[in-house]
């Protein structure tokens, strides 16, 4: 037995939900650039549910069904208010959230299909009111409660500030969560259906994934990116300051990827709309800044951006906090998880691959005091 590091090249499922071919990623069979310019995200999750897109009634239904779960119990809410919270990261939160959410669900533990589908709405529901709730109590304000009105990009940003946001900022925001909803068997997804392979719920998948996709070398690459911008200051400080740290061997985050080898494909639409709100916001430098590095990372290491890269300056120009911007991934990404894991649940088996032992051989017990 050979083990293969990091599982690279290994094909652990079969999926229709997305694909990642020759660099390009569609989900359903629809190219992300399609849906990137035409889709609502409410689209997207029908889509990804349903592996088809809905017409116009089945639309409206699942719209009404996330408005109408969108309210969290305020037993989680005030569960906030318990730790430290200004202490706490808003990804830590988020997972003790959507577990404590499990407990208030009568049927967290029930294992029908249509059981877990109500679930699969409750949880995309609640997310957003969970993750901006949060971002309110720990500055001492009221969450505000969510409208049946807005959309769901525009409803998560009314809800972060109280304010209805702009048409461009609802635009972006929902562009951001339409390139974040899925991609194939990254490391979040692979946690979800392992952890569900078992037969565990729902909510233990999703809280499996949002440990998973905190890392750094995952979804937490986004606030790392941000710190990193916001580090080097100036367009001027990104030479001394990316040389430095190739030379040194460290990672630039936001950069490299296991799959893509030529460039990830949602990037490019983040690149566009990067520029356009940070000149909007007259902060242009949190693009020129980007480019630079840009240039620098794939010029000196054939790196191309990842899906983390531009979008940290999006959200930064969205006036989002950073650390919530991979609690946003998670939003977003809640989609994906749920629709794989309905597929695990509809051809389950458990996940349960082999190790290749590298460690002592056979050993003889030796009683404690003779050590
Ligand atoms: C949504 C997402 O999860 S997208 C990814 C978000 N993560 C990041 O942006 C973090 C930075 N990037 C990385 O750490 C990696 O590129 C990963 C984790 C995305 C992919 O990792 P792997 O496929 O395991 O590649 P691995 O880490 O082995 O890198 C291969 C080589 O490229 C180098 N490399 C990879 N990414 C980077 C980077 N961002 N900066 C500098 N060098 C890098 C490695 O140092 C390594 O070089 P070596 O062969 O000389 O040792
Ligand atoms: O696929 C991966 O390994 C990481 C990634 O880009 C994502 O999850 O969107």
């Amino acid at each position: 037995m050979t083990a293969t590091k990091g599982l690279e090249g290994i094909v652990a499922a079969t999926s229709s939900v997305s694909s990642i071919i020759d660099d390009t990623l569609t989900y359903v069979g629809y190219n992300i650039d399609d849906l990137a310019e035409n889709a609502t995200f409410e689209e997207v999750i029908y889509l990804l549910w349903h592996k088809k897109l809905p017409n116009k009634a089945q639309l409206e239904e699942l719209t009404q069904q996330l408005a109408d779960n969108a309210e969290v119990p305020a037993e989680v809410l005030n569960h906030f208010k318990s730790y430290p919270i200004d202490k706490v990261h808003p990804m830590g939160a988020l997972r003790t959230a959507i577990s404590l959410l499990a407990l208030y669900d009568e049927e967290a533990d029930v294992m029908s299909d249509e059981a877990n589908y109500r679930k699969a709405i409750r949880i995309q529901a609640k997310i957003p009111t969970v993750v901006t709730a949060f971002s309110r109590v720990r500055k001492g304000l009221d969450p505000v409660a969510p409208r049946s009105d807005l959309s769901f990009a525009a409803n998560f940003l009314y809800m972060l500030s109280g304010e209805e946001p702009s048409a461009i900022a609802e635009e972006a925001f929902n562009k951001a969560l339409v390139l974040h909803a899925d991609h194939e068997l990254n490391a979040s997804t692979f946690t979800a259906r392992v952890c569900v392979a078992t037969l565990s719920d729902i909510y233990s998948g999703i809280t499996s994934a949002i440990g998973a996709l905190k890392g750094p070398l995952h979804g937490g690459a986004n606030e790392q990116v941000m710190k990193m911008l916001t580090e080097i200051g100036s367009v001027e400080n990104v030479e001394p300051y990316i040389n430095a740290k190739l030379a040194n061997k460290e990672k630039i985050m936001g950069f490299g990827h296991r799959v893509y080898r030529k460039g990830d494909p949602r990037a490019p639409h983040l690149k566009v709309m990067s520029q356009k709100l940070t000149e909007l916001t007259g902060q242009p430098e949190y693009y020129e800044m980007s480019v630079k590095i840009h240039e620098l990372v794939t010029g000196q290491k054939n790196l191309p951006p990842n899906v983390d890269f531009y979008s940290a300056s999006v959200y930064h120009s969205l006036d989002i906090e950073h650390d919530l911007f991979t609690p946003i991934f998670a939003v977003s990404r809640t989609s994906g998880w749920i629709a794989h894991i309905l597929e695990q649940y509809a051809n389950n088996r458990l996940i349960r691959p082999r190790a290749e032992y590298n460690g002592p051989g056979m050993q003889k017990y030796v009683p404690v005091d003779e050590r």
